[in-house]
């Protein structure tokens, strides 16, 4: 029987937060192994599919498994302590991922090449299957040849890579049918028997499909096809709502046929390598961890650029705007890592109570701290780019912000009075997300008047970009050599493909294995979910009752000045504006 675990023996030369987390997996040993280099997956040595030798245990000593749809969760599952099921792995268990909604841009773009970078690395089980279900006719082979256009191997390996690509389509298979017929459900429930060969089976959907019907197609799969032996699993995508009542509305309905930890609300942004990153850096440097307050932080950034529109995606697009898109959710999320207190433990649940703290003690934006902004159609040369509202799918007349900025304010001793301040626009002159955390300025500095009169241009700056090009660098004051005295501005600069020759997983990869493995730690929990919409829902009815028109920004420029008036009020400097980033 093979079990899904980490490799011991790897993780305290690792510094990874991954290997922290998978530190505190408890591993039970089934027979005395002494690992053998063979057995190494050589993308992670912390996350590794020994086959045969270890059983993977929940942070808190649970076996992560057997949860099926109709009961109570694993605690409450006799059938599940009975049995002392396997976490998905080879011999009598199988795991079965379902990709519902198969035929969209997010299953082709994200989801099926990240299946199959974990198959390529070792990191699925023997027996595993995945089923691609929509409503789009076709058979297994016309899901494979759409698959196998997005699929790529690492750079850094392409072993086999053709003779992985084929072995893994020979795991996906298709069946079409409706969202919301359980007779379709059905179905897809014997085909996934059959490819399960009468062993146990967890199995793992995936909801890639519009909002309006992730409760339809809850419903149908768990009536007629979750596991009854192993467990099942449903990681839900964004969207979810649009604000405090219809999210709460939405997981009233979600755990009518799910309990809340078979649901893994799933926010990509957790996933990314920097954001992973932020928690090591903090935690386990030093030079950091006593400095993480309002008496040496002046103010934090985070910032998301997109240099291209909303192309294709207008219809989805104008029902939500820039806030509920990337503000609401990644960027808060981030915010809340970045600021909670010390958790117990490095425990999804230990983490997840600490991120819920840090979001209740936030006042809830007000209209005075947020500037909305919509780009305009601008031509450069010969090239014409056009307007938000020249979308077919956009009404004419749409204000939805496509540009947003905002200062938040955490009300805990921590934090009081530092600006936390969020900037998101899409088509705009780069493409970027970063973490700028801006110090204060040194008391009595002895050197203040090789500055000249911008102080503020003389504090610590540290960035952590988290796309593209991933970096942590810290803006530093140093002496140019030679006899006189001048200073000036350098980076200590990580930058990750200089320091790393190995290629960054994709955040989908991270997360997709992770809900195989039961960690929840980078999944949204329904308090979060609640405490942020009661952050942001006050002030999108308002802006949506007083119809407040955002400011016009051409494609391809740095964004609204109301940016920087907003910035200015709360005695902030944008990071990326200032020249020297
Ligand atoms: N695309 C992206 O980059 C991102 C997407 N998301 C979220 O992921 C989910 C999927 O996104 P994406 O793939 O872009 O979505 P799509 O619009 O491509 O929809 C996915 C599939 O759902 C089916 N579908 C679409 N509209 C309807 C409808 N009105 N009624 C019934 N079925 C429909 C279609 O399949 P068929 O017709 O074959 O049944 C379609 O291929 C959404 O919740 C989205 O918000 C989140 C982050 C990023
Ligand atoms: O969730 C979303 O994220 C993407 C940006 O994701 P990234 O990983 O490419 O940075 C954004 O384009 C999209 O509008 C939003 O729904």
């Amino acid at each position: 029987m093979a079990k899904l675990l980490s490799n011991p023996s790897s993780r305290s030369s690792s510094t990874t937060f991954s290997s922290f987390h998978n530190g505190n997996l408890h591993f039970s040993r089934k027979i005395n192994f002494l690992p053998n280099k063979s057995h190494f997956s050589k993308w992670d040595p912390t996350r590794i599919i020994f086959r045969n030798q270890f059983e993977l245990k929940s942070s808190n000593g649970y076996p992560l498994n057997a949860v099926s749809l109709q009961d109570e969760g694993s605690a409450a599952n006799p059938l599940a302590e009975k049995m002392n099921f396997p976490e998905s792995g080879t011999g009598n268990s199988t795991l079965s991922i379902t990709v519902v909604g198969a035929s969209g841009d997010l299953a082709k773009k994200k989801i099926f090449p990240a299946l199959f970078a974990l198959y390529y690395e070792d990191c699925l089980p023997e027996n595993f299957v995945v089923f691609g279900y929509s409503r789009t006719k076709m058979n297994d082979e016309e899901l494979r040849n759409m698959i196998s256009r997005t699929l790529t191997c690492r750079i850094d390996k392409r072993e086999n890579c053709d003779d992985k690509m084929s072995q893994f389509l020979k795991k996906c298979f298709y069946h079409s049918g409706q969202y919301n017929s359980e007779e379709h459900f059905l179905d897809l429930n014997s085909k996934l028997k059959e490819k399960e060969g009468g062993r146990l089976s967890n199995r793992l959907f995936y909801l890639s499909i519009p909002p309006n019907i992730f409760v339809d197609a809850v419903r149908c799969a768990s009536t007629k096809a979750s596991s009854t032996t192993g467990w099942t699993r449903v990681i839900v995508e964004k969207p979810f709502g649009r604000d405090s009542e219809s999210s709460s509305e939405l997981t009233r309905r979600l755990k009518e046929y799910l309990t809340e930890d078979q649901i893994f609300r799933i926010d990509h942004y957790l996933g990314k390598e920097l954001v992973e990153n932020l928690s090591v850096l903090r935690f386990s440097n030093l030079v950091f961890e006593p400095l993480w307050s309002r008496n040496y932080i002046r103010n934090v950034q985070f910032i998301f650029s997109e240099d291209f529109g909303t192309e294709g995606r207008g219809g989805y697009f104008d029902n939500y705007g820039i806030i509920r898109d990337i503000m609401q959710n990644h960027l808060l999320q981030i915010l809340a890592l970045f600021a909670m207190e010390t958790p117990v433990s490095l425990d999804a649940e230990d983490i997840r109570n600490e991120k819920v703290k840090v979001l209740r003690s936030m006042r809830p934006l007000q209209l005075e701290d947020v500037i909305v902004g919509q780009y305009k159609g601008h031509s450069k040369g010969s090239k014409s780019y056009p307007g938000y509202t020249d979308d077919p799918t956009v009404p004419t007349n749409s204000i939805t912000p496509t540009f947003a900025a905002a200062a938040l304010f955490i009300n805990n001793a921590r934090w009081d009075g530092v600006p936390f301040l969020m900037k998101a626009g899409k088509a705009l002159h780069t493409k970027r997300a970063e973490i700028r955390v801006q110090f204060r300025h040194v008391p009595g500095n002895l050197y203040k008047r090789n500055f000249g009169t911008d102080l503020d241009k003389a504090t610590n700056e540290l960035v952590l970009r988290v796309q593209p090009d991933e970096a942590i660098y810290l803006k530093i004051n140093n002496k140019v050599p030679g006899l006189g005295m001048r200073l000036d501005r350098s980076d200590l600069n990580l930058l990750y493909k200089a320091r790393y020759t190995r290629e960054i997983p994709d955040a989908y990869e991270r997360l997709l294995l992770d809900a195989v493995e039961g960690e929840r730690r980078l999944f949204i929990r329904s308090d979060e979910l609640d405490a942020a919409w009661a952050l942001f829902t006050p002030l999108l009815k308002e802006l949506e009752h007083k119809k407040i028109a955002p400011e016009l920004y051409p494609y391809g420029s740095r964004g609204p000045v109301g940016a920087h008036y907003l910035a200015a009020k709360h005695n902030v400097r944008w990071g990326d504006l200032t020249g020297e980033e």
